[in-house]
C-alpha cells in the first residue's frame, strides 16, 4: 500500500534549566521548561532510516543549556527567538523550529535584617500556593488536630555544602562547598491541644505562623546538609509556637546540577551566571520527625496515610 508521511517534527521536549545570576550576595533565577521541536526535509529518516538530515535531540538540548549561559534569559520570548532562529538558520534541512517555554516564577523568601545584611539574598520560594492541609479526629473525648501543608517549593542558591559522608566502591558523588538546595516542603503539625478544658489555638494564626518559621528556618540555615536544614525547620515551628508538639517533615532534594558547558566554549563557573539542569528525578527524600521534648510521636511517618 502506497503510505505518505504527514505533519512530523522532532526535539528534546522539557529541558529544565534554571539560570542564576549573582549581583554580588544578591542572587536572581530564572526558571524555565523548554521544549524544541524541529522539522524540515525529514522524508528519509522516516522513510530510509537515514540520519543524514537529522540534527540529534541530545544536540538541541545542549544548545538550550549552551544558549542559556551565553546569551541570559532575559524574557522566555527572546530565549526561544535566540534558539529557533539557531536551529533554523545553521542547519539547511531545518525549516522550522518550534520553542515552547513554561516559566516558574521565584519570589524572595523574607529574612531577618541582620540574615540579609550579612548573608545577602539567595532565598527563594516558587510564587502559586501551596495546598494547605488539616485533619480533626475526635472520639467522643479527645480531640487531634494535624495540620500541614504541601507543594511549597524552596530554593537557596547558596550557603549549603555537602561534604564528609560515607564513601564505598559505589560513590561517585563529589563533595561540595557551595550547591544549590532546592526542595518541596510536606509538612504536618500536631497540636497539643486535645480538648480537656484547654485554650483552643487560633488556628489561622498559627497556621501562618508555622509556614513562616518552616520558610525562615530553610532561608537562614546555613546548611551542610538537607537533613540538618530540615531538623532546623521543625525546631523553629516548635520553638516559635507552643501550640504546637510535633512536626513531621517529608523533603525531596531535588538535585540540581552545574551544566558542564566547557566542550562549547563555555565557562559555566564564571560570575555573570550559572546554568543548572534541574532534574525532577530521581530524588534524594529526606524524612524525620521533630518533638517537643517528652512529647509522644504520633504522626505516621508515611504520610501519604495521612
Ligand atoms: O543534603 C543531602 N543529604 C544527603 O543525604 C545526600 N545524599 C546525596 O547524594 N546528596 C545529599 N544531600
Amino acid at each position: 500500500m502506497p503510505t505518505m508521511l504527514g505533519q512530523n517534527q522532532y526535539g528534546k521536549a522539557e529541558n529544565r534549566v534554571v539560570r542564576i545570576t549573582r549581583e554580588g550576595s544578591t542572587h536572581h533565577i530564572k526558571d524555565l521548561n523548554v521544549s524544541v521541536a524541529l522539522s524540515g526535509d525529514m522524508e528519509d529518516v522516516h522513510r530510509s532510516g537515514s540520519n543524514a538530515n537529522v540534527l540529534p535531540t541530545d544536540t538541541t538540548k545542549n544548545t538550550v543549556f549552551a544558549f542559556a549561559k551565553k546569551y541570559g534569559i532575559e524574557s522566555a520570548e527572546r530565549f526561544g527567538i535566540h534558539l529557533a532562529r539557531h536551529f533554523v538558520t545553521s542547519q539547511e534541512p531545518v525549516h522550522r523550529a518550534r520553542v515552547r517555554i513554561e516559566e516558574y516564577a521565584w519570589d524572595r523568601i523574607a529574612t531577618s535584617d541582620a540574615h540579609r545584611r550579612e548573608r545577602g539574598e539567595h532565598s527563594f520560594v516558587r510564587r502559586g500556593q501551596e495546598t494547605r492541609l488539616a485533619q480533626v479526629t475526635y472520639d467522643g473525648e479527645r480531640w487531634e488536630v494535624v495540620s500541614g501543608l504541601k507543594d511549597l517549593t524552596v530554593l537557596n542558591s547558596t550557603d549549603s555544602e555537602f561534604h564528609g559522608f560515607l564513601k564505598d566502591g559505589y560513590t561517585t558523588l563529589e563533595e561540595t562547598r557551595d550547591r544549590v538546595l532546592a526542595t518541596s516542603v510536606t509538612a504536618r503539625w500536631r497540636f497539643g491541644w486535645t480538648g480537656d478544658g484547654q485554650a483552643m489555638p487560633d488556628w489561622e494564626t498559627s497556621y501562618g505562623r508555622t509556614k513562616r518559621h518552616l520558610l525562615r528556618a530553610f532561608a537562614e540555615t546555613y546548611s551542610l546538609s538537607l537533613q540538618q536544614t530540615m531538623y532546623r525547620m521543625g525546631a523553629r515551628v516548635i520553638e516559635h509556637g507552643e501550640e504546637v508538639d510535633e512536626v513531621r517533615l517529608s523533603l525531596p532534594n531535588s538535585h540540581h546540577f552545574q551544566v558542564d558547558l566547557e566542550p562549547f566554549g563555555l565557562d559555566n563557573d564564571s560570575a555573570d551566571g550559572a546554568v543548572y539542569f534541574a532534574a525532577d528525578r530521581p530524588y534524594g527524600l529526606i524524612e524525620a520527625t521533630i518533638l517537643r521534648d517528652g512529647c509522644e510521636a504520633l504522626i505516621p511517618a508515611d504520610l501519604t496515610n495521612l
